[in-house]
């Protein structure tokens, strides 16, 4: 079901004309519906219900869209939280998301992050190294709590994704190596203040084969019995993220959530451990679309430049990932063109697609960037002192602003320097 349709010539999100939103609020901004968010949200729940001991947990990947409102519908839709930083951590409580359905992530946590985590209430910690767990042993030594924890593990298996977001080789930054997890779990269990049952593995963003996952999990599968046999109380498995999402027509077509649920099953029939799961393009990324300007059409060599009003600082997928984003007419008006759509911004890589054939459009038409709900506003920033883009929510046939556009002076630096 796409919320994203053709009613009488112009393109709506759920009852609302995107040109409605354009003009009250002005371009680049990215549009959100909530009927699919919330839609994601029941289907990846339905696909892994019943899975492994007692009911899986699903932590929406904040980094993926970590919108307020965004996180307080998500949160309402059942779905826990997988935060990488305080800041995400304090933006999921504030969405209402309870401490016990959050899980912390992330390969540099510092101990004041991990401090205020711990005291503030948390699921678990995913610790990346031994030196992480020693810290952890140390906060939570200092608070007289106890943290719960469980080791990423590194499982040396490519994702057969980007390289830039492939996560689980030994050449990746992330994780500890399988082959070390027999001691540092042994280790860990004997340091204070460390609960130690857990084990999470995450390889890598936009998978569109289930293979590697698999591969992964029967790793985490064997180490969950090595752990078990060295006395060490593995009772929960966090199966990280990474299922990819269709970008449409001609691109790889992922696998859908039931059947990964299905392998899932499978794998982990005999774990007897509550299993995790932290989706984040799965549910935001097709939720939204980058709605934007054309300000110019200039001539080009092999075909015309379509100059938008974003740039690589709004949606900067395509210059990091060389990422394929379907691009859409507002109003379609039946012809097609080929065309390079370029951004404002003074580089090179500011180029969204060379020669591609879309709808045909003209200086101030509006056109979308679909799939951009995931790792779109949340990797913008100020270059070229241009503003942060809005964001917008739609619910039916209502729409908010759920984030202002952000003035390049906010960015500026402060407003009195004092030397010292
Ligand atoms: C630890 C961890 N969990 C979950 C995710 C979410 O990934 P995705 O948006 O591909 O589901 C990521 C990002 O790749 C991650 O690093
Ligand atoms: N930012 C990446 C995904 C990164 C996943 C982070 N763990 C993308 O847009 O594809």
């Amino acid at each position: 079901m796409d919320h994203f349709q053709l009613i009488d010539g112009a393109l709506h999100c759920e009852g609302v004309p995107l040109e409605t939103i354009a003009d009250a609020v002005g371009t680049p901004t990215y549009v959100y519906s909530a009927a699919t968010m919330d839609r994601h949200a029941a289907v990846m729940q339905a696909a892994v219900a019943g899975a492994g001991a007692g009911e899986p947990l699903v932590a929406y990947a904040v980094k993926a869209n970590p919108n307020a409102h965004v996180l307080a519908r998500l949160g309402a839709a059942g779905l826990g939280a997988d935060v990488v930083s305080i800041g995400e951590y304090r933006r999921a409580r504030a969405a209402g998301i309870a401490p016990d359905r959050i899980v912390f992530s992330g390969v540099g946590k510092t101990a004041g992050e991990m401090a205020e985590a711990l005291s503030g209430g948390l699921f678990q910690f995913n610790v990346e190294s031994m030196e992480e767990a020693r810290t952890l042993s140390a906060v939570a030594a200092a608070q007289g709590r106890v943290a719960p924890m469980g080791f990423r593990i590194n499982p040396d298996v490519s994702a057969g994704t980007h390289a830039k977001i492939t996560t689980g080789t030994a050449d990746n930054k992330f994780g500890v190596p399988a082959a070390d997890a027999t001691a540092f779990y042994a280790e860990a269990a004997g340091l204070p203040g460390l609960a130690v049952h857990g084990i999470t593995v995450h390889i890598g963003s936009q998978l569109t084969s289930l293979a590697p996952l698999e591969a992964a999990f029967e790793r985490v599968g064997e180490l969950i019995a090595a752990l078990r046999a060295q006395g060490n109380d593995i009772r929960i498995a966090d199966l990280g993220g990474g299922l990819g999402v269709p970008h449409g027509p001609g691109q790889p077509e992922p696998p859908g959530p039931e059947a990964y649920g299905e392998m899932v099953r499978r794998v982990t029939a005999g774990w007897n451990a509550r299993l995790l799961f932290e989706p984040g393009r799965l549910i935001v990324g097709n939720a939204g679309v980058l709605l934007t300007r054309v300000v110019r059409v200039k001539p080009g060599a092999r075909s015309p430049w379509l100059i938008v009003d974003a740039g690589m600082n709004d949606l900067m997928r395509p210059a990091l990932y060389d990422a394929y984003h379907r691009i859409e007419a507002v109003r379609p008006s039946g012809m097609n063109q080929v065309v390079n759509v370029v951004g404002p911004v003074c580089e090179t890589g500011d180029t969204f697609t060379m020669n591609r054939e879309m709808d045909r459009v003209e200086e101030g038409d509006l056109i979308v960037f679909r799939t951009a709900g995931a790792y779109g506003a949340t990797l913008s920033n100020g270059y070229n002192s241009r503003p942060l883009a809005a964001e917008v929510l739609v619910d039916g046939d209502k729409w908010a602003l759920i984030r202002r556009r952000i003035d390049p002076d906010a960015l500026a630096g402060v407003d009195e320097v004092a030397w010292r």
